[in-house]
């Protein structure tokens, strides 16, 4: 059996990967939500949350253990060094979780790694293709003030100007999902699954 191919799908804040995933995923395709799970690992991975307690303080978790993503979120999308940090402890478990998640997965065609950060780390470049997700920076911005209401609109600024611009993804990503809300996402989704497969097919 070949193995699948490993696809990156990414894009800015609120650019709308997720619920693009989504649509994959309703095609048969695994799906793993890189940011969800380095939010899982954050709680479930002992060494983790020992090494996040010591870097950033007992208050990164709460009372009932769950992970304080309030507190962590204001603490790092306000400076490249802490942020800098807890990347620096979330990523190399999440890639080493994403192996096993993808030995489990071999009978794919392909498979998805969704996350918000592919293109500013090089992550980008362990994947065979890349998918970049893109809207309208004013756009995003309403979509993820309406969906995440604890956010104030100075962090979501100052998450913006922490990942890569539309230029640099347009530059990098092998395909381009236009979600604004000018243009219908799933047959945008259907051309680039048919190409995935007929690339598997060879
Ligand atoms: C700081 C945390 C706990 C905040 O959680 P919270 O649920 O409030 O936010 P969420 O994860 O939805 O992220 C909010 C937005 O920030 C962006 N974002 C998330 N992590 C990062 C990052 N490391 N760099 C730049 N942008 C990021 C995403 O586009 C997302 O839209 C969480 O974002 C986190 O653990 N981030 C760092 C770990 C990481 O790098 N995760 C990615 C897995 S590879
Ligand atoms: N085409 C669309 N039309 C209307 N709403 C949309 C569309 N695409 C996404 N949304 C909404 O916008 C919000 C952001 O979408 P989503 O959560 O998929 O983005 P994301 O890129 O994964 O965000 P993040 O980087 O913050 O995790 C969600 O509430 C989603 O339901």
């Amino acid at each position: 059996m070949t193995k699948p191919l490993l696809i990156g799908l990414t894009g800015g804040i609120g650019s709308g990967k997720s619920t693009i995933a989504r649509v994959f995923q309703s095609l048969g395709i695994p799906i793993y939500y890189a940011d969800d799970r380095g939010k899982a690992l954050l709680t479930e991975d002992e060494q983790l949350r020992k090494e996040v307690t010591a870097t950033f303080g007992e208050s990164s978790y709460n009372g009932d253990g769950s992970l304080n993503r309030q507190y962590l979120a204001e603490k790092v999308f306000s400076n490249n060094d802490e942020l800098a940090k807890l990347n620096g402890l979330v990523h190399p478990a999440v890639v080493r979780d994403f192996e096993t998640w993808a030995k489990l997965n071999c009978s794919a065609p392909y498979l998805i790694k969704e996350a918000a950060i592919l293109f500013e780390h090089g992550g980008y470049k362990a994947m065979d293709k890349n998918i970049a997700v893109m809207a309208e920076k004013e756009l995003r911005k309403r979509r993820v003030l309406l969906r995440d209401p604890q956010r104030s609109a100075a962090q979501v600024d100052d998450i913006l100007a922490k990942q890569t611009s539309d230029n640099q993804r347009r530059k990098l990503a092998d395909f381009l999902i236009d979600n604004n809300d000018s243009q219908m996402v799933i047959p945008q989704v259907m051309e680039i699954h048919q190409a995935l497969l007929s690339l598997t097919s060879h």
